[in-house]
Order: structure tokens, then sequence, then C-alpha cells
């Protein structure tokens, strides 16, 4: 695990002695936007439009930030214009790499040995962290993105014409409720899990346990009452909830100390994450071997003998309860 300082890599943990042993999340470092006509977007400069061919995405299957982007891109169909590489599951000293292994691409489209080389390419003095998903356009031979809230949105709303636009996943009437349900997601359950797992002192962790917990309660109420998180229709809140709750189980629970109790115990957030699980097209691009053997193998910090658990036995084909609020 590294980050490149001014276009070198160094090779460091997240460093959470200057925040009281709390995991605080760094900012992504590229923001620009495709859009449908290449205008520029909320933020970064213009001249990315949208185009068969031109872009290409770069994931983990372990990550669930990589993760929403791969589902979005299913989602809207786009896998014949927008392809994919997909790094190796073993983070460690080098960062993410393109060692081939199965599930894995290698770089399909520079050919580089890291991410970070994917980065430098873009920017030969960049400082931060390499993280996943890029969105990277071959034209211009840069990083459009790698703000994966924002990913989604690009491939929501800007390949009409191109993607499938019968479905819209952020409604212009119903995105105050979205963005009010992401804000509380995003800070105590998205990122409320590695808060927990990442935190180097008792405090920290604590802190950030109760609010993760008490907000699974609330969505838990939510789904009693509705199918999905905005009403009766699924948006982008949904799928952010999701990559979460899928890694759970296996992963979370243990491996970041969530463990006050399990999502399968949770009737509504379990048949809701089957329901999303079985959307067509969705179980493609959960791979739980890189799942599992990401963070249990490359956290040594948290887990030095890096043993990989086998459990749990969990079945996300079985059937789900949901139809009943239709
Ligand atoms: N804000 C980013 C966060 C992405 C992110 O943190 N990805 C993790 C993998 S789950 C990563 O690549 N971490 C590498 C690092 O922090 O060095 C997004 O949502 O796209």
């Amino acid at each position: 695990m590294g980050l490149l300082v001014d276009g070198e890599w160094k090779d460091q943990w997240y460093d959470t002695k200057k925040s009281g042993g709390k995991f605080v999340r760094s900012d992504a470092g590229f923001r620009n936007w495709i859009t449908t006509d290449g205008s520029a977007g909320p933020t970064g400069e213009g001249g990315f439009k949208a185009e068969v061919g031109r872009y290409h995405l770069y994931i983990s299957h372990a990550c669930p930030w990589a993760n929403r982007a791969a589902i979005f891109r299913t989602l809207k169909g786009l896998e014949d214009a927008i392809d994919v590489s997909v790094v190796h599951h073993f983070m460690a000293e080098d960062g993410w790499t393109f060692e081939l292994e199965e599930g894995a691409t290698g770089d399909k489209i520079n050919g580089f040995p890291f991410m970070r080389d994917v980065y430098t390419a873009a920017k030969p003095d960049y400082t931060g962290r390499v993280t996943v998903p890029v969105l990277w356009d071959k034209e211009r031979q840069t990083i459009v993105s790698n703000e994966s809230s924002e990913i989604i949105r690009m491939f929501n709303s800007a390949f009409d014409g191109i993607g499938d636009n019968s479905v819209d996943y952020y409604p212009a009437d119903l995105q105050p409720e979205i963005d009010a349900i992401n804000e509380r997601v995003y800070h105590t359950v998205n990122n409320g899990v590695y808060k927990c797992g990442f935190a180097t002192t008792s405090e920290a962790y604590e802190e950030a346990f109760q609010p993760l917990f008490e907000s699974l309660d609330w969505l838990e109420d939510l789904l009693s009452t509705r199918r999905y998180l905005a009403g009766a229709q699924i948006t982008e809140a949904d799928w952010r909830l999701f990559t979460t709750l899928i890694r759970f189980d296996p992963v979370y629970v243990g491996h970041f100390k969530c463990n006050r109790n399990r999502i399968v115990d949770m009737p509504n957030l379990w048949n809701h994450t089957l329901e999303l699980y079985q959307w067509p097209g969705v179980a493609e691009t959960i791979n739980m071997r890189h799942i599992k053997r990401h963070y249990y193998a490359s956290h040594e910090t948290i887990n030095p003998t890096r043993i990989v658990p086998l459990g749990p036995n969990l079945d996300y084909s079985a059937p789900h309860d949901r139809a009943r609020f239709d």
C-alpha cells in the first residue's frame, strides 16, 4: 500500500497519527466529466464527449467503489461502448498491479505493470493515492475521473443514444431524497465500515461502529415500508448501498470488526441485497474470490497471517421477498 508524491511511489500505510487513530479518506484527484456534447461538467475541464470506444474503465473486483462503476456500466448497457481492465486482487507494496490471475485482465489499453503508471501517464508529477475506479480517455491519454460517485452519474446520463437510456437511476424528482440518503449512507455505511476497519485506536473504532449500526437499523426500517430506498423505483441510492452490503458478511463483519450483527440477520436489508444481486447482469460484476482475498490478504496490519476465512456459507441466489411491495 502506498501513494505517489510528485510522481514518485512511496510505500506507506495510511497515516492515522495526525487524526487520533481515525481513518480519513482523501478526496479523488481527477474530477472531469464526460458529457453528451463535450461541454464541461460540474467540475474540471471540458472536452470529454461521450463516444463509443473512446473511454476505458479500470476496476478492482474487490473494491466497492469500483464495483459501483462496473454495475452502472452494465445497468446502462455500456459494455460495448466502454471496455474494462481488472487489476489483481492483491494490493501490497506496489499498490494495485496488473499481474494476471483468474478474473484479472492485465492493462488492456496501456500495457502498464502497475496502476500507479496510469496515474503518472495522466500527470507525471501526481501526488495522491492510487485508487480505483479510474476512467481513462484513450484519445487525450489522460484520466477523466477517479471518483466513483461521479463516474456512475456520467454513465447514467451522458451516454444517451449510446447505452440504454430507458432507465434513469437519478431522476430529477427524487434527487433531494436520493442525495439525503446518499449523504448518510456514505459517511456512516460505505465509508463507515472502513472507519471501523482502519481505525488504530479503540476510540476511533467505537466512534464509527455506533453510527454504522444506527444507520443499518434506520435502513432496515425504511425498507420495511418501501421496496427501494427512495420509494417504488430503484435508484442510485440502492446501488451505492448494495456494494457495501454484499461485502458486509463475508468481509466487514470479521476483518473490519463490524460485528454487532450480520446483514443476513436483518431481513429487509438481506432481501434487498438478494434482489440487487439477482438483478440482470449484476452477479457477473461480483467476484467473491477477489473480494475475500483482497481484504484479508492485502491488509497486513489488520491480518498479519493473511489467512482468508473459508466462510460464511451464504446463498445470494436464494429467493427474495421484495416483490411483496408490488
Ligand atoms: N473516492 C474514491 C475512493 C476509491 C478508493 O478508495 N478505492 C480503494 C479501493 S476499495 C483504493 O483504490 N485504495 C487504494 C489506496 O487508498 O491506496 C471513489 O469513490 O472512487
